[in-house]
Parts: C-alpha cells; sequence; structure tokens
C-alpha cells in the first residue's frame, strides 16, 4: 500500500510552505524530493512523520506504525554538543524494541557494531560524536537507520557536503534499500545523482509541479516553471482562503517527540 497525500497543505501561521498536494509514493522504490530552497520539501518530509500538522488534507500512511518509518533529518539541525559515543547514537534506532529508558542488550550492541563495520566505521563505537567529521558523523546516522530497519526511510539531503567517496558509500546503502523493496523518500538537490539513482521524483515549488518517473517529470520546461516560482513562495506566501485554520492535524504523529 502506498503513502498517498490527499490534497495536503502544511502552513506557517496559515502561509503554505506545502500546498494542495495531492499523489502518492511508490512503495518499496527510491523517490527523490527535488525544487529550489525553501520550496516546502523539508516541511514535507517532517508532515510525513507528524512533526507538522497538516492544515488541510490528509496523509494516508497506509497503516504503518512509528517503528516502520526512519527519518534523517538535516544535518544543521542535529545538535552534537551532546555527550554520546558513536555506539549510543547507533543503538538508539532500537528504540522501538527497547524503549527509551531500558538498558540496551549487548545483542542490541552488537548489532550496533555491525551496522557501523557496514558504513565503513569499523571499530568506531566507544568514540564520541563530537570528534567525528561531518561525513563520519552522517555515516553514523545511516548505521542508525540500519539499525531501526524501517520499512520506510526518509532522508533530508543526506549527501549535502559530503565528499565522493562518502556519498558514493552512503548512495550503495540506499541502493541496497531498494533492493530490499523499502520505501526510500530523500530530498536532494543535485540533479545528476536524481537521474542516475531515483527512478521517481516529485518536484515542487510549494504547489506540486511534476510526480512520476524522473524522466517525465525533470524535463527543462517543469525546472523552469519551479525555479520560476521562488519569488512568489517564501514566508510572503498569500494566504489561503481554501484551507481551515492551522493545527487541524490529520495525520496522527507516528514518531513527534522522537528526539
Ligand atoms: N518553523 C518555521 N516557521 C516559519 N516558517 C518556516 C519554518 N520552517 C520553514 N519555514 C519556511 O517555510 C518555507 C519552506 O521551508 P522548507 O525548509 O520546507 O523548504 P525546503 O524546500 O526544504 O528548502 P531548502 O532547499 O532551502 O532546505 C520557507 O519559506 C521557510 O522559510
Amino acid at each position: 500500500m502506498p503513502i498517498r497525500l490527499e490534497n495536503l497543505t502544511v502552513a506557517y501561521r496559515r502561509h503554505p510552505v506545502v500546498h494542495h498536494v495531492s499523489g502518492s509514493f511508490v512503495p518499496g522504490e527510491l523517490t527523490a524530493i527535488v525544487g529550489p530552497n525553501g520550496a516546502g520539501k523539508s516541511s514535507l518530509l517532517k508532515s510525513l512523520v507528524g512533526l507538522l500538522p497538516a492544515s488541510d488534507g490528509r496523509i494516508d500512511l497506509a497503516g504503518l506504525r512509528p517503528r516502520d518509518i526512519g527519518y534523517l533529518p538535516q544535518q544543521s539541525s542535529l545538535d552534537r554538543s551532546f555527550p554520546l559515543t558513536v555506539g549510543d547514537v547507533v543503538t538508539l534506532g532500537h528504540w522501538h524494541s527497547s524503549g527509551w529508558f531500558r538498558g540496551v542488550s549487548r545483542e542490541a550492541r552488537l548489532a550496533a557494531e555491525r551496522k557501523l563495520d557496514v558504513v565503513g566505521l569499523a571499530g568506531f563505537a566507544p568514540r564520541n560524536v563530537d570528534e567525528l567529521s561531518m561525513g563520519q558523523f552522517q555515516r553514523v546516522l545511516f548505521a542508525r537507520l540500519l539499525v531501526q530497519d524501517a520499512r520506510v526511510i526518509l532522508l533530508d539531503e543526506p549527501f549535502t557536503s559530503l565528499d565522493a567517496k562518502t556519498t558514493d558509500d552512503l548512495l550503495a546503502v540506499v541502493q541496497n534499500w531498494r533492493r530490499e523493496q523499502r520505501t526510500v523518500i530523500a530530498v536532494l538537490h543535485d540533479m545528476e545523482q536524481v537521474r542516475r539513482h531515483f527512478p521517481q521524483t516529485l518536484l515542487m515549488a510549494r504547489e506540486c509541479i511534476g510526480w512520476g518517473d524522473t524522466a517525465a517529470v525533470l524535463t527543462p520546461a517543469n525546472l523552469l516553471r519551479a525555479n520560476g516560482m521562488t519569488p512568489t513562495w517564501t514566508g510572503h506566501a498569500p494566504i489561503c482562503d481554501i484551507d481551515g485554520p492551522d493545527a487541524v492535524a490529520t495525520v496522527s504523529s507516528p514518531i513527534a517527540g522522537r528526539p
């Protein structure tokens, strides 16, 4: 069953940043969400995980539970000053089975170490996260997603600022998720990368410009249209007169409150 957006509008103080978007994410496939800065891409991901309510329309999560959705926010929104080891961060991927406040089993620790190995960080478990480079930390967060073992994985600009080797290694993890028929939805800016690795694309600039096979969506005309919408949507988007009042949540908040 696909995750479906039904006339979804997400707004900040009634200014819509995702505006009447409808469509389905192909299950078991890689979908890129692309569009210019401020197009509402991150807001859409937050809405999918229940961190932002819909102000109109709804999201049908097709019966998915919180544990079925893995979410990797943008690096800039993560605080690394907390005194945690790499092993602590990766074992947090077990939160749905261990609970937040129960101890972590030896098996969970070993599983975390195996996933660190997969992302090229064997032996990193005892290191403090604030000692890592940005690329190493992104590998740690991918290891945490591997531990979570979710059916649906949402990635917000997962390769931004990473070097070619780290990007290739993490793209290989994503390709493996595709082979395992997991649904991956990733906000991306590199069109070449999208064309090469992501069969499905949602192109948006507040509204949906195109959604479907990547080659059919990323046409020069569509890209021109998306970029041309830039001045009309940022914080000055007109208040939507079709929408109801803000904060009328029509999607359950599956992982709201997760740290
Ligand atoms: N907490 C907030 N309060 C008010 N406005 C916000 C908030 N978060 C985002 N916005 C605005 O919503 C719009 C969409 O932001 P969003 O981060 O979803 O865009 P994006 O497509 O992910 O952009 P980028 O490619 O730059 O990351 C922007 O105009 C942004 O300023």
